[in-house]
């Protein structure tokens, strides 16, 4: 993204001169308070949006499949089991079930609900529709997953297990990640960079990098370094919280 702005209306300015360079493979953490311009930014990383001015340009490409999206809600179609929901993207691409049976499975399987493609998402705790939800966004294998606060309604024990989780299917699946989030611990314990967004106008004050190696676990959210990083994000977070600017 170079230079993005984007207004609503006459004078929402939800994001403004906003520069970020994604590489392959980095997992990258939105923070920031309520308004800053986070999902906008996801938003128009999906092409759900459009900026109003600057550009956002793509060092390849893209196809079909190759961007997915995962949102807070699961979003899933009730009426539909779960193979059923994990299977819309590839009906979206016209594609036949039967043609797609072993990829749905193995989408499943990485996220251990292969036991339940048959049931129906009211039969599902919060966490495991969560799951269904993260297999039907890596069952096209994207290249890039856009993931917008995607475990803010779960309680903090299931957020904690899918934190490890995701990672564990980063490295199977090996895509970049883009993700949206208020936790600091979150964004310390995923991501390489965290880039810390102020609101009115949306913006980027700070990038913070993680430079502890993957995979993570357990080690390094106990780490004295896992502290120090959520020490040096708070910070951070809180001058963001403070940061008007008024022009
Ligand atoms: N479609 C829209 N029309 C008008 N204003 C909008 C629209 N979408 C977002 N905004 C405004 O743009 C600003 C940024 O919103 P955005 O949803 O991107 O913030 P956020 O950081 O994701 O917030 P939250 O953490 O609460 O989800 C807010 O002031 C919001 O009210």
């Amino acid at each position: 993204m170079q230079h993005v702005d984007k207004v609503f209306g006459r004078d929402v300015v939800a994001l403004r001169d906003m520069d970020l360079e994604v590489g392959q493979g980095d997992f990258i953490s939105l923070l920031g308070p309520s308004g800053c311009g986070k999902s906008t930014a996801l938003r128009l990383i999906a092409g759900l949006s459009h900026p109003s001015s600057g550009s956002i340009r793509w060092a390849r490409d893209r196809v079909d499949g190759d961007l997915s999206v995962v949102l807070q809600e699961p979003t899933l179609m009730p009426w539909a089991t779960v193979a059923q929901n994990v299977f819309l993207p590839f009906r979206l691409q016209g594609r036949r079930f039967r043609a797609v049976r072993d990829e749905i499975l193995e989408a499943l399987k990485l996220v251990g609900l292969e036991k339940f493609q048959n049931a129906y998402p009211r039969e599902l705790s919060g966490g495991m529709k969560m799951r269904v939800s993260i297999a039907r966004a890596l069952v096209t294998r994207p290249r890039l997953m856009l993931m917008d606060e995607p475990f803010a309604a779960l309680d903090e024990i299931t957020r904690f297990k899918l934190n490890n989780d995701i990672l564990a299917l980063r490295e199977k699946i090996g895509c970049t990640v883009i993700f949206v989030t208020h936790s600091v611990f979150e964004s310390v314990f995923l991501s390489d960079r965290i880039v810390v967004m102020a609101a009115r106008p949306g913006r980027v004050i700070r990038e913070l990098r993680v430079d502890e190696p993957y995979p993570r676990g357990e080690a390094f959210r106990t780490s004295a370094e896992y502290a120090a990083q959520c020490r040096a994000a708070s910070e951070a977070l809180k001058q963001a919280m403070g940061a008007h600017d008024e022009h």
